[in-house]
Parts: structure tokens; sequence; C-alpha cells
């Protein structure tokens, strides 16, 4: 019998494989590391073979662990959204490096479109801004450097990471959903199509990129792992975190903290439109209608702790952080501004570069690596005010993603927001997303109401910091992230 959904979840450092039941018990999981490429300052690419064959290798053990595809019903994907992918369509082979999301070699291109005026046609259309973040830049720049690209001609199909997937587990269909397309500024949000002179403007025929399709549904089959299955949902990995936290209605927030942090209010039917630099973008599409949120992008997150780990030699694990943090009354006058691939919203530069300031010799690698943690709740409570500003205010905040296995960072969440703050006890919830759209994709559930039965119970934390103590943070932050933002601006 049919009793699991099979998730592909392809994120940043990492690609999963994960089954679960009809009733959302995960019952069973395995997970392969990534190989981040990083050539050039600024610059981060990822290996789209890599990407494939630890995809199969992955989804193989779960089919076996499953006991064959006649256990599974339907394979659900959510992924790493933005990051570009190029391939051959004659030999399904990558034509060069995938550039991965986080990746800022567009930046310059950015700005000369912004100074011939061109942003506000691509917020207006898209909801999106003219940052290298998104993949129209990135595409625009490969197009421009990559000659093997051009000399593919009618063979070059380019895609986000689902695509490229969807393409090799089916043998040669091209399509990407509509969460993921609203991340290329191509996408026109109202419509849910390419919009042809936002294509042209970043030097791109509508012949290379996949159909546009909803979020679920019957999007061909694969044969490649020991017999026929259908795949039922494809999400950009923040959205399907959305759905995954139940965020079905207005006004509904979370926050994904994982390399990056990602913070998506739902805003209904209709797409919104943000005064305060925070991106529109679809939530999901279920039978061609779109529903959207308000996001806030934080682009460096989890990725600030590994690194700590693996450049600085500061940590030995990312676990550590939280006993660090917990050994020291406070920062110690210490703050970071973990700016390492520019910084996002709501201030969307760049060319700023991290700093960590307010160190004396009484500063200790506990001071350090807790104003790292710190830098969390910093960055979430900019996008607190924005998107108050924006109509979108929050009542509480659902977390999830890796960093928040760490209570210490919960509880500064919570204390910092003055905000009760929600942790679901299954803190895949980005892959649960895609198992509650798979199941609607598949039939098992009439809508994603019906599927949010698979989400479980929560842990609460609630505010417990005085005000003047969380002043004190604050304004040090500030001063903090304004000298990064003058030093950039310089
Ligand atoms: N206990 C912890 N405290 C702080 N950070 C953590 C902890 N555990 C994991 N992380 C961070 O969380 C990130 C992994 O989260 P995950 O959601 O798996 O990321 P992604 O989906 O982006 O690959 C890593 O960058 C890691 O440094
Ligand atoms: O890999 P994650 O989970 O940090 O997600 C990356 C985002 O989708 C980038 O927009």
């Amino acid at each position: 019998m049919s009793e699991m959904l099979l998730v592909l979840d392809e994120g940043t450092t990492s690609t999963r494989a994960m089954l679960f039941d009809r009733s959302g018990a995960c019952r069973g999981s395995h997970a392969e590391m990534l190989t981040q490429h990083y050539p050039q300052p600024g610059w981060v690419e990822h290996d789209a073979a890599e990407i494939w064959d630890k995809t199969l290798q992955c989804a193989r053990r779960m089919v076996d662990h499953a006991g064959g595809v006649d256990r599974i019903a339907a394979i659900g994907i959510s992924n790493q959204r933005e990051t570009v992918v190029f391939w051959d369509r004659e030999t399904g082979e990558p034509l060069a490096p995938a550039i991965v999301w986080q990746d800022r070699r567009a930046a310059p291109l950015c700005r000369s479109l912004r100074t011939a005026g061109e942003e506000g046609a691509v917020q207006a259309r898209t909801g999106l801004l003219l940052d290298p973040y998104f993949s129209g830049p990135k595409i625009a720049w490969a197009m421009q450097e990559w000659p093997q690209l051009a000399e593919a001609g009618e063979r070059l199909a380019i895609g986000t990471v689902e695509s490229w997937l969807v393409w090799k587990l089916t043998g040669g269909l091209h399509v990407t959903d509509a969460t993921n397309a609203s991340r290329t500024a191509m996408m026109a949000l109202g419509s849910g199509s390419w919009d042809d002179g936002l294509l042209s403007m970043f030097g791109v025929d509508r012949s290379m990129m996949p159909e546009i399709v909803d979020s679920a549904g019957q999007f061909g089959t694969t044969d490649v792992l020991g017999g026929t299955l259908p795949i039922c949902s494809i999400v950009g990995d923040q959205q399907a975190a959305a759905i995954g936290q139940s965020c079905l209605d207005k006004g509904d927030s979370k926050a994904t903290y994982g390399t990056g942090a990602f913070v998506l209010t739902n805003s209904g039917t209709t797409p919104p439109r943000s005064r305060n630099r925070l991106l529109s973008t679809v939530a999901w599409q279920l039978g061609g209608k779109r529903s959207y949120a308000l996001e806030g992008s934080i682009f460096v997150a989890g990725s600030l702790v590994k690194w700590l780990r693996d450049s600085v030699g500061m940590i030995e694990s990312a676990e550590e952080t939280e006993a660090l943090a917990r050994s020291v009354d406070d920062n110690g006058g210490v703050y970071c501004v973990p700016a390492l691939s520019g910084i996002g919203a709501p201030w969307w530069e760049p060319e700023a570069r991290g700093a960590i300031s307010g160190l004396s010799f009484s500063a200790t690698r506990a001071h350090i690596v807790r104003a790292a943690l710190e830098s969390i709740a910093h960055q979430t409570h900019d996008l607190m005010g924005v998107f108050a500003a924006d109509g979108a205010a929050w009542s509480g905040l659902r977390i999830d993603g890796g960093m928040v296995a760490n209570d210490w960072m919960a509880q500064d969440l919570s204390d910092l927001l003055d905000l009760p703050v929600e942790r679901p006890r299954f803190a895949e919830t980005t892959a649960l997303g895609a198992a509650m759209l798979a199941g609607v994709g598949c039939g098992w559930f009439d809508d994603l109401y019906q599927a949010s039965a698979m989400r479980g119970g929560v842990d609460m934390f609630e505010p417990q910091m005085v005000k003047s103590q969380r002043r004190k943070r604050l304004d040090g932050w500030q001063h903090a992230v304004q000298s990064v933002l003058g030093a950039a601006h310089d």
C-alpha cells in the first residue's frame, strides 16, 4: 500500500530525502552534505551534477528504507531558491557551475541597471528589487561571461534547482513552480507568467526557460528509483516552510533560520506592495490561483556559525554556541554585523562587509560567539519594524530551520522581539510543507487546511527581557549596523 510521501529537500548546505506518513510522522531521513565552492570573494557556486548525484543517492536510500516504490504515493520537492543551473537539453549535463543565491557577482550589473532607471519596473512587475540575489541578474551575468552558454544555442536549458531535479528525474520535463519563478525577477507577480520585457532586460530567451506550473499537482513521473513514481509538489524551501508551519491565513508569520534566514508573512490572495523594500512573493499556487507573502531575506544566519567553525576555528561544533552564549552574562559590548555576503532586507547593500565591533581586552571567545548569535535576533528585529510599517505587524513568530535547535537563540528571539515565539517539535518544516503539498497533489487531502493536520506539537518561548536591556541591545546594534552601511557607501 502507498502509505508514504518521499520529500527531496535540496538545501544550500545539504541534500535530504525524507519519508512522511499521512499523520505527518517522519518515517526516515537521509542527508548528504553539498560542496560549497568559493572561487572569488563574493562568489558562491555549486556543482549541479553533485546536487543530482546526491539527490539520487538520498532518494534511493529512502526508497529502500520504505520497502520499495510501492510503499510511496508521491514525491515532493523543496529547494534552495534563486540558485541557477545551466544545462544541455541533449546530454542532460550541466554547461557551467550553478550560481548560488548567496553569490554577489552580478552586483555591478544590477548597479548599472539601477542607474539606467530600471529598478522601478522590476519592483512594480515582480515585487522584487534589482539585487544580485535574484536569478535574473545571475543569468544575465552568465550569458555575458560564459561563451559556452551562447554556443549551446537551442540546447541551452536554464532553471532553478527544482527545475533541474525535475528534468533529471523525468528525463526531460522542463517546469518550475510559481513560488520559484517568483524569485527570478522575470515573472510578473500578478499573472504568474514570464514577463517578456524583463526576460529581454536580462538577455534571456523564453525558450530557454521552464514552463511555470502550480506548486501541487501531477508533474510527470520518474523511473529512476526502481519503479514509477509521480512528482506531486514543487516548491521553494521558504514557502514550503511557511506551509509546513501552517501559515495559511493572512498575517501568519514564520522565520526559518538555516544558512540564511527568511521571514514570510502570509498576505492572502492579492499581491502585497511593500513601501519598505520587503519582497512580494508567491506563497503557493494551486489550481492556477496564487496566494502571496511579504518576505524579509537575511543573507547570513547559520552560515555565520559555520564560518566561525570552519574558517575561523573559534568553535568545534554549531551546538557549542549555545553553551558559550550562556556562559557569559551579556555580550560585553561586542556586536557582530554578519554582512559576509552583503546585507539583505531591509538594507539591501550588496557591497557591505561583516564587522565585529566593541572589542576590548575583556572580550572573550564566548562574547564573540554570543554576539554572533545575538545578530540573528537583531536582524529579525529590523525586519519586524518594516513588516509593521508595511501593515503586516506580527502577533507572534513561528520559527524553524537548523539553527532553532539552539534554545538560547530561540529565547533571545522572543526576548528581543518582545513576542511569543513558537517552535514546532518536529523542526523539518520545509520538508513537511513539501509533503503537505504533495499530499494535496496526489489526492490524499482536498486542500492545505486538511493537510495541516500533518503538523505536530510546538514549544513556546515567552519574552522575559526587561525593556532597558532590550533598548541597550538595540541601540548597540543600530550603531554597529550603521557603521557597516556607512563603510559600504564610502
Ligand atoms: N545548535 C545550533 N546553534 C546554532 N546554529 C546551528 C545549530 N545547529 C545548526 N546550526 C546552523 O544551522 C545551519 C543548518 O541549518 P539548515 O536548516 O539545515 O540549513 P540549510 O537548509 O540552509 O542547508 C548551519 O549553518 C548550522 O551552522
Ligand atoms: O538553504 P536555505 O534553507 O537557507 O534556503 C535558501 C533560500 O531558499 C534562498 O532564498
